[in-house]
């Protein structure tokens, strides 16, 4: 990977390039995206099926659109006992720490008459979007659904792509069904998306879409929102290791690659005040690169986003992981917490030599499904919130409102409002 010096023009330059694999760069990708989401609004199910034969190369049809019960059983017997065993003990973990995410409707009175409070509702229909082009994903199967089902999500629709025989993945089916899924649908990409947000003959119409996806499931997803909600866009893997001179060489490589695996258009950022830890960790990425299987991917990706930043201080390292706020990030330092303590942007912080990354995507417990691109600064990893909505309740009997009323007949006038203003004056006439 480039080794360069971490200065002010080195960083501008960097943050750029990450900027680049923004959705909203793709300026020829989504006029095609917006094309694909107006027919299938217009035609539905004809549009679906010939996007899904285009696209994935499967003939899909009305009757064989929805995964059945008998594809569900088929899977079971497919997948082999421990993968099923890693799965339900990776729910256990998924499930304690969302189950922590919970919120609770309020109400609180007193002796004035006056009852305010902040009620709960799960949303009524979700649709759970899981990739499914250049690799399968049973573990964000579980990150989609969990949080959902301990909100209290009625009804769970999942799309993903099907093969182009027309079958699944019989890991992702049992994955779905484990955590709690009520419908499948064989549908991808941006043609899943409008699908789930405008409802077809065969797909419901949802109120919210989850789940990360590629460039056109991210940019069909922007196209939709204010049709039905959205969580944040997550887009192509991100990690950043920050890093001195205690950290082991082979971690940190190891951990980069992890997610440069991902995709071309992943990212993995070493920022070190170590030169020899940045010598050996590029070492240690030659001699994995020769045994790792997605070799050709992750080289592409290190080329095009591999970076490794020299810091003169860990103070400087620290702004510069803040600035580029990646969707992963891990600590290996000299007082791991409390360089934890001074990160502002971040997914998920993993702290300690022993906390790699897969940990979190597959078994920690807290949600993989998390903020790319810079998105960290504002947005938060997928959770329990994101499937809920609040209602303010506000309750005063005639002795609350008696002593106010006329402030607020006088904040309604100042408003020109004089409906408003009567609404509270024909109570005390
Ligand atoms: N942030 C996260 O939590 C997280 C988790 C898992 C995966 N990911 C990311 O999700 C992405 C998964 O991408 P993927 O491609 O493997 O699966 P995907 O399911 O997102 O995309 C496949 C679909 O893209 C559509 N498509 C492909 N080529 C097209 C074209 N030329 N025109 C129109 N549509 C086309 C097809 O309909 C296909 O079904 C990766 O970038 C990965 O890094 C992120
Ligand atoms: N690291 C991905 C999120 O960026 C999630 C994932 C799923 N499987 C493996 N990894
Ligand atoms: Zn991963």
């Amino acid at each position: 990977m480039r080794i360069v010096k971490l200065e002010e023009s080195s960083r501008r330059n960097l943050l750029e390039l990450l900027l680049k694999r923004s959705p909203s760069q793709y300026g020829t990708f989504t006029d095609k995206v917006n094309e694909i989401v107006e027919t299938v609004r217009e035609k539905r199910d004809e549009a679906l099926f010939a996007y899904t034969e285009k696209f994935d190369g499967c003939k899909v049809n009305k009757k064989n659109v929805q995964v059945t019960e008998e594809e569900i059983a088929e899977a079971y017997e497919k997948v082999d006992e421990e993968l099923l065993s890693v799965i339900r003990k990776a729910l256990v973990n998924i499930r304690a720490f969302h189950e922590k995410q919970r919120r609770y409707s309020w109400f609180d009175s007193d002796e004035s008459g006056i009852l305010l409070g902040q009620k709960i509702t799960p949303l009524n229909r979700v649709g759970v979007y899981v990739p499914g082009g250049k690799a399968v994903y049973p573990s964000s199967v579980l990150m989609n659904i969990v949080p959902a089902r301990v909100a209290g999500v009625k009804e769970i629709v999942m799309t993903t792509p099907p093969g182009k025989d027309g079958k699944m993945n019989p890991a992702v089916l049992v994955a779905a069904r484990e955590a709690g899924v009520d419908r499948i649908f064989k549908a991808g990409g941006a043609q899943a998306i409008a699908a789930l947000a405008f409802g077809t003959e065969s797909i419901p119409k949802v109120d919210k879409i989850v789940g990360p996806g590629n460039i056109f499931v991210a940019l069909a997803k922007k196209a939709v929102f204010g049709f039905v909600s959205i969580d944040s866009i997550a887009g192509p893997s991100e990690i950043l290791v920050l890093a001195d001179e205690t950290a082991n060489p082979r971690y940190v490589a190891a951990d980069l690659l992890s997610q440069a695996e991902h995709d071309e258009m992943a990212s993995a950022i070493l920022v070190t005040t170590s030169e020899a830890l940045a010598e050996a960790v590029n070492k240690e990425i030659e001699g994995f690169l020769e045994v790792l299987e997605r070799r050709e991917i992750i080289k592409k990706s290190l080329d095009n986003y591999g970076h490794i930043l020299i810091a003169d201080t860990m103070e400087d390292a620290i702004e510069a992981a803040n600035d580029i706020a990646s969707e992963h990030l891990e600590i290996m330092t000299k007082d791991a917490f409390t360089v934890m303590t001074k990160i502002k942007n971040a997914g998920a912080i993993f702290i300690g030599e022993h906390s790699c990354e897969p940990l979190g995507d597959y078994f920690a417990g807290p949600n993989h499904v998390l903020p790319t691109n810079g998105t960290a600064k504002f947005f938060s990893p997928l959770g329990v919130d994101d499937f809920i909505k609040k209602s303010s309740i506000v309750s005063y009997s005639r002795e609350a409102l008696e002593p106010v009323h006329e402030d607020i007949m006088r904040f309604a006038a100042q408003e020109g409002l004089t409906a408003h203003r009567n609404s509270i004056k024909v109570r005390f006439e």
